[in-house]
């Protein structure tokens, strides 16, 4: 074809396809509004679609994080567990002078020590620029729950306020500083580096893997999922466990015994050694304790779900879109359930494990059920279970005159004026 045939052919492509597309679109749209019944139908469907490729997302983001969480990889996680509770105890001990007892408020430290946990479980050797990370995270929750808390504006969030400035900025650095650790640890991979035993290692490991082995790209995560995943680990894994760990010791407080229990427990497994694995799966009273605080104090009291379709739920028919609140608390505080000591603490209902506990029920959700079931909670179990053997190794402790039992609901269940405890040295 000549130059001019080509122009001419160009030109045809536009009148021919422009004119026609534009005309299907604009009696497709009218008949849509004189036929609502299709409209309707034709609106479900287009949902319906983009809500399964929602789940497909879904589904195979969690196929690739698995591994990452599997009981076997427990192990290699432990050490960074130990590190940091021995950090917040060495904090403690130069504080808390010998033979008398000294207030501490364990509440900051224990999310300090929760923070670093999981700081270097993900981030393993990059952990001074993942714990930037996360403390930018911190001050944008803040501000997600300042603006929360505010009169809402709509789209006042596109207003070039300080705050709003600001959030933008935190958006940017965090979103540049996990794209560099990635980078950096991608790079060393393909150099020949295996993978280090940190969630993100496992994950980029886990997400090569599935890549290879399917020999296309999209059966993988995008380096952008990666970065939020790597976001959703702070924010799921800190706060719900410094949150189950402060009121554990506060309920061992109120229940002597139980604390006593416990520290025997401890002493005869591990003795003043540093705790292991094996040891930790051997705690059974600790875990029976750990178990009760999370009935008592969900660190998530409820949580949210939508119907995709429409489903029947008991008596009720719901259509699809329906928004539900599951509320954890209340299932946990069930008389008809747990019997008329639901409020009371008694570790002794998991002497036979969760499923005896439920009576066949599911009443104890503290890391929800079913397919999106908290992904991390053998790992929080574990870093539960190494932090209060350490800290009964180490201290006893009572509650101090100045606490105040106040349990505040911001997402978690803090306690709302901290956690003054009596601490003495053992
Ligand atoms: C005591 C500690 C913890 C509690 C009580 C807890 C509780 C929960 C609950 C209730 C959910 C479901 C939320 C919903 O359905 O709306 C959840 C999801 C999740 N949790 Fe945890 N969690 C804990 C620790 C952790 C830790 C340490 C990690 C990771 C390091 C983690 C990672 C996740 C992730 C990634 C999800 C989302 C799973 C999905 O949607 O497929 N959690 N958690």
């Amino acid at each position: 074809m000549t130059t001019v045939e080509v122009i001419e052919e160009c030109k045809l492509f536009y009148f021919a396809g422009q004119e026609t597309t534009s005309v299907l679109l604009f009696w497709t749209m009218i008949l849509l509004c004189l036929h609502p019944k299709w409209q309707v139908r034709a609106r479900e469907e287009v949902l319906k679609g983009l809500a399964n490729i929602e789940g497909d997302k879904w589904a195979k983001h969690r196929k690739i994080i698995n591994p990452a969480f599997h009981v076997e990889k427990l192990k290699h996680m432990l050490p960074a567990f130990y590190v940091s509770c021995r950090e917040m105890l060495s904090k403690w001990e130069e504080i808390v002078p010998k033979g008398t007892s000294f207030e501490l408020d364990v509440w900051p430290d224990l999310q300090i020590m929760s923070s670093e946990g999981i700081s270097r479980t993900s981030f393993g050797s990059s952990y001074e620029e993942g714990r930037t990370v996360f403390e930018l995270q911190n001050e944008q929750a803040e501000y997600v729950i300042r603006i929360a808390r505010s009169i809402h504006i709509p789209e006042s969030r596109f207003l070039p306020t300080k705050m709003n400035r600001r959030m933008l900025k935190i958006e940017k650095e965090i979103q540049t500083t996990i794209r560099r650790i990635i980078d950096k640890r991608l790079r060393a991979i393909e150099g020949g580096e295996t993978s280090k035993d940190d969630l993100l290692g496992i994950l980029l490991e886990s997400n090569m893997k599935e890549i290879e082995l399917h020999c296309r790209k999209d059966f993988g995560m995008t380096i952008s999922d990666v970065v939020d995943e790597c976001k959703l680990f702070y924010f799921a894994g800190q706060e719900t466990t410094s949150v189950l760990l402060v009121w554990t010791m506060i309920l061992l407080c109120l229940h002597p015994e139980w604390h006593v229990r416990a520290r025997e427990e401890v002493l005869h497994v591990f003795g003043k050694n540093k705790p292991d694995l094996e040891g930790l799966n051997h705690l059974k009273i600790v875990t029976m304790i750990l178990y009760e605080t999370l009935r008592l104090f969900p660190p998530l009291p409820s949580s949210g779900r939508r119907t995709e379709e429409e489903v029947k739920l008991g008596e009720l028919n719901l259509p699809a879109g329906v928004q539900l609140i599951i509320p954890t608390i209340l299932l946990h505080y069930d008389k008809e359930v747990w019997g008329e000591d639901a409020k009371e603490f008694k570790p002794e209902r998991f002497s036979e494990g969760v499923s005896k506990a439920m009576k066949g029920q599911v009443s104890f959700i503290p890391f929800s059920w079913g397919p999106r079931v908290c992904i991390g909670q053998n790992f929080a179990m574990m870093e539960a279970k190494m932090a209060i053997a350490m800290i009964l190794q180490k201290f006893s402790f009572e509650l101090s005159p100045s606490y105040t039992h106040a349990p505040f609901a911001i997402v978690t269940i803090h306690p709302q004026y901290g956690a003054p405890l009596l601490m003495r040295k053992l």
